[in-house]
């Protein structure tokens, strides 16, 4: 058993999180670089929480420089077990309508323009990513969704575009049509890859803001119209995270899913032929595994 940590990063329009016992922000230091923002936490209900802004208060990194991997080491670092991403998305479904939300299971990466890997070079990893949410984590989101009188979709597909220009037309439909894609967004991958080569569990919370560019009832994608229907969810996303340290308990077995345990086996480098200085990197992320 170990203690749980629940660690909640926030999208577009969300730079805070209230209710927070003992809340702190604190500086975090990582061999990747700094991460975010400095990371705030405290107690909820008895569990230890965790919240970073992803794009950093007063929004400052853009989906393409936002430091992935720097934001999942440091919670790493400090001893998260389970991230929850809540994001704004656009959405390519008739019944996913703005407002309502939706529990992400599957990502196409269209992300070009990012570190996707903590591993490289003198240690090589390759972690399945079949299935690169955690069920039980994405059950415990989609009931205190359901519990919060949250219209919530359980599953789908998140199409991860490099941004930050919106999809033409042309794309809008070819993802919704050819690749049935449910929705999209700028920032899911590769978080969601690292925090599987973390070994932490993931979950995605995708909060619907449009009906991207494709829509023939609706006209294109307005970043204007997105904040006024996040300023509109923004209290439904917090009742949700409310209600998550009641769902998850203050202490944890290992995942169910084997989530914690994604770099058993992934390490292919021999330890004779690995790089001292990226193994002194891992010391967080891959520490359980390399000693
Ligand atoms: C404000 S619209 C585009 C922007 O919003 C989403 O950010 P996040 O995923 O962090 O909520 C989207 O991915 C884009 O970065
Ligand atoms: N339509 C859209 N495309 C990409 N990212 C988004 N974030 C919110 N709406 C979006």
């Amino acid at each position: 058993m170990t203690d749980t940590m629940i660690a909640v990063i926030g999208g577009s329009g969300i730079y805070d999180i209230d209710g927070l016992a003992d809340a702190t922000w604190q500086t975090v230091e990582t061999p990747w670089g700094d991460p975010s923002d400095q990371i705030l936490t405290g107690m909820l209900d008895g569990v230890k929480m965790a919240f970073l802004p992803r794009h950093g208060r007063g929004h400052v990194h853009s989906p393409s420089t936002v430091p992935y991997r720097a934001n999942i080491d440091a919670l790493k670092r400090i001893g998260v077990t389970d991230v929850v991403s809540v994001s704004a998305c656009g959405s390519f479904r008739d019944e996913m309508a703005p407002g309502d939300f939706v529990i992400v299971d599957q990502f196409i990466d269209r992300t070009f323009a990012r570190e996707k890997s903590f591993f490289g070079t003198g240690c090589v990893a390759h972690v399945s990513v079949a299935h690169p949410t955690c069920p039980r984590l994405s059950t415990a989101c989609h009931t205190a969704a359901q519990d919060a009188g949250i219209k919530v979709h359980m599953g789908g597909t998140y199409l991860a575009m490099e941004g930050p220009q919106f999809s033409t037309l042309a794309e809008s439909k070819m993802y919704r049509e050819s690749w049935g894609a449910d929705v999209i967004g700028m920032t899911n991958m590769p978080e969601a890859k690292l925090a599987r080569e973390a070994e932490l569990c993931y979950a995605s919370v995708a909060m619907i803001t449009d009906y991207d560019s494709w829509h023939p009832d609706h006209g294109e994608v307005d970043v204007t119209e997105i904040i006024k229907t996040l300023m509109g969810n923004s209290d439904k996303g917090r009742d949700l995270v409310k209600r998550l340290p009641a769902l998850l308990g203050a202490n944890r077995e290992d995942c169910p899913h084997g989530c914690d345990k994604a770099l058993e086996f992934a390490i292919m480098t021999a330890p004779e032929k690995r790089d001292p200085a990226l193994l002194s990197k891992l010391d967080a992320v891959a520490g359980r595994v390399l000693g």
